[in-house]
């Protein structure tokens, strides 16, 4: 079991090399930020609650963010072959829930893959696919505001992994194909 913390900047590709990695290792795959968007999407409480924090470049409470985790990680049944991770932690609080939360099952984290990315590419790859997708919080207001929470808040990570044994630093430029090139040889050389 190959349990996988996608991790970088907002626009670093988190969301296209996951498509990648399902495509060709068969893992399960939670993306926060799409559970979030459809439960806003679909107008429930959890999605009221949530927009609220994500239109201001916030991020949601932790308690909030583990219960939805471990409630969409519980649906892939205990003997998958993996969990991508993509858009959590993004705290170290929710870090050690997240550790928390696999362990209470016998399970851990196999992999946190780092995509490198320079901030005028982040910020041009956001701008368009604010334009492309029409994500509302991908406008430069709310894009300053989320790299800001990214560098203070989410990049300490890095360090808090590299504790942990588990970091894998991937050049995040170039084509995607390069890319997945990139993570797909430190995918192949973990441990079963
Ligand atoms: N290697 C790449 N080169 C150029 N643009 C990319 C690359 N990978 C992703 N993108 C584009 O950048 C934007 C952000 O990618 P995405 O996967 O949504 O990032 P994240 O999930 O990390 O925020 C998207 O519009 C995507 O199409
Ligand atoms: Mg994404």
């Amino acid at each position: 079991m190959k349990n996988i913390v996608i991790f970088g900047a907002p626009g670093a590709g988190k969301g296209t090399q996951s498509d990648k990695m399902i495509e060709k290792y068969g893992f399960g795959h939670i993306s926060t930020g799409d559970v979030l968007r459809n439960e806003i999407k679909n107008g429930t409480a959890l999605g009221k609650t949530a927009k609220g924090y994500i239109d201001n470049g916030q991020l949601i409470p932790d308690e909030l963010m583990v219960d939805i985790l471990a409630h969409v990680y519980d649906s892939f049944g205990s003997h998958h072959k993996g969990v991508i991770f993509d858009g959590f932690p993004r705290t170290t609080p929710q870090a050690e829930a997240l550790k928390k939360m696999l362990h209470e099952r016998g399970h851990k984290i196999a992999a946190m893959i780092e995509l490198a990315v320079p901030e005028e590419e982040l910020m041009a790859r956001l701008i368009n696919r604010g334009k492309e997708s029409g994500r509302s919080d991908d406008n430069e207001e709310t894009i300053k505001k989320r790299l800001n929470v990214y560098h203070t808040q989410t990049a300490p990570l890095i360090d808090w992994y590299k504790k942990e044994g588990v970091h894998h630093h991937v050049e995040g430029l170039g084509t995607v194909e390069e890319i997945f090139a990139r993570i797909a040889s430190e995918i192949d050389q973990l441990s079963e």
